[in-house]
């Protein structure tokens, strides 16, 4: 591991599931973290876990950077009070938004410009559907986008220790203002958030025989659904405006399509349809791929492995011998029979010999 680009120690408040992979993302680099939470046991698995260590209350701590990792709705309170409390410190905070924090910020701190200097709004955009420290991981932000919201009197030592966070934990580093970035957000979390909420919502009555037919079509919209709703009641309360806008789009699309689904074989209705599902491919062909690279079209191959251990790293290390580098991996099981279905994704051009070079080894490959 490269050693890090931050002198420490950083103080990180907030020992979630934020917070505890920053903490050990950081603790991978040698980084002297320190942790606190107002919640013990928040703050006991996080020490336990290895995330950092415990922050003692007489200790004379002079950290070169605060993580502020706390729940939106507290993250400027929290902030204010890191920026008093450590007065050579750069404080950052995380929260999913990033106007409402500094508009409240600004109220709590007032005129003091001197103290608004050290601060940089930040959104490391990657996450899971879990909260606690105890779904953390370290590598959580490798290769995702960490957004830098700089205020026009962050100094710039302030932005060069955020950007120094971001890179230690192996993220890629966007400069965004404030509301260029509540406004992307909408978009690209907060809608598909709302969504996949509303989706799993209408299977809550849904007879199991039906939710037993379920496929990855359905997991893959429905998987945020299982966020956290405590958390989501105060991204999305806080981004309401920007998401607004997007929202009443939505809606026409919605009323266009039952409008033409009332009456699916009048003229134009399929032409409608049609142009609806070219809209979403073309839409969804624009989401970067790996690495915020360009978009990338992989092919997917469809393996049948026996339910028993070992088959699947198994599988994967041949893959490996063949020379093949595996783009993305899902997991099914096959409904009633003992075997699980592991879904690959490679270059196209590498498919073919996939496909033929498994087969000869004995694998049985499905599509
Ligand atoms: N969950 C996700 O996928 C992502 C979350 N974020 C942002 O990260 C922040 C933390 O979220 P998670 O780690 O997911 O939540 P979490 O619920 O796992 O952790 C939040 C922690 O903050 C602590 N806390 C509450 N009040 C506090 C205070 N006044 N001072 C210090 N700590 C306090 C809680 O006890 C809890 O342990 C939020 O602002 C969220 O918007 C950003 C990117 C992704
Ligand atoms: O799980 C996912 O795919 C996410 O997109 C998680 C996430 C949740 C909240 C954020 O502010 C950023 C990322």
């Amino acid at each position: 591991m490269n050693p890090s680009h931050l002198l420490g120690p950083v103080l990180v408040l907030g020992s979630g599931l934020l917070g505890a992979s920053i903490g050990l993302g950081l603790r991978a680099r040698g980084v002297d973290v320190v942790l606190s939470d107002p919640s013990p046991s928040a703050q006991a698995v996080a020490v336990d876990i290895g995330a950092g260590r415990a922050l003692e209350l007489a200790e004379p701590l002079n950290p070169e950077l605060v993580v502020v990792a706390a729940p939106p709705d507290v993250s400027a309170t929290v902030v204010a009070a890191a920026l008093r409390r450590y007065p050579s410190a750069v404080v950052v905070d995380i929260a999913s938004v990033k106007f409402a924090v500094l508009a409240e910020l600004r109220t709590l701190v007032g005129e003091d410009l001197g103290l608004l200097s050290r601060y940089v709004g930040t959104h490391p955009m990657a996450g899971r559907e879990r909260s606690g420290p105890v779904a953390a991981r370290g590598e959580l932000f490798n290769s995702m986008p960490w957004v830098l919201c700089p205020s026009e009197v962050s100094s710039a030592h302030a932005v060069k220790v955020a950007h120094s966070l971001a890179i230690d934990l192996d993220a890629v580093v966007f400069r965004f203002s404030p509301e260029e970035h509540d406004e992307a957000v909408a978009l690209v979390s907060h809608l598909p958030q709302i969504m996949s909420s509303l989706v799993a919502s209408r299977l809550a009555e849904t007879p199991a025989h039906a939710l037993s037919l379920a496929g990855n079509g359905l997991r893959d919209v429905t998987r945020i659904a299982a966020s956290d709703p405590s958390l989501w009641v105060q991204i999305l309360g806080a981004n309401a405006p920007k998401l607004l806008e997007i929202m009443q789009g939505v809606r026409l699309d919605l009323d266009r399509l039952i409008s033409t689904l009332s009456a699916p074989t009048a003229p134009g209705a399929r032409l409608d349809l049609a142009q609806l599902m070219a809209e979403g491919n073309a839409g969804q062909s624009r989401i970067p791929g790996k690495h915020g690279g360009p978009p990338q079209q992989y092919s997917w191959l469809t393996v049948l492995v026996d339910d028993k251990p070992g088959q699947i790293a198994k599988l994967l290390t041949e893959i490996g011998e063949i020379g093949v580098n595996v783009e993305d991996l899902r997991l099914d099981h096959s409904a009633g029979l003992q075997v699980g279905m592991v879904e690959l994704s490679v270059l196209p051009s590498k498919r073919v010999n996939l496909v033929q070079d498994l087969t000869e080894r004995g694998w049985k490959v499905i599509q």
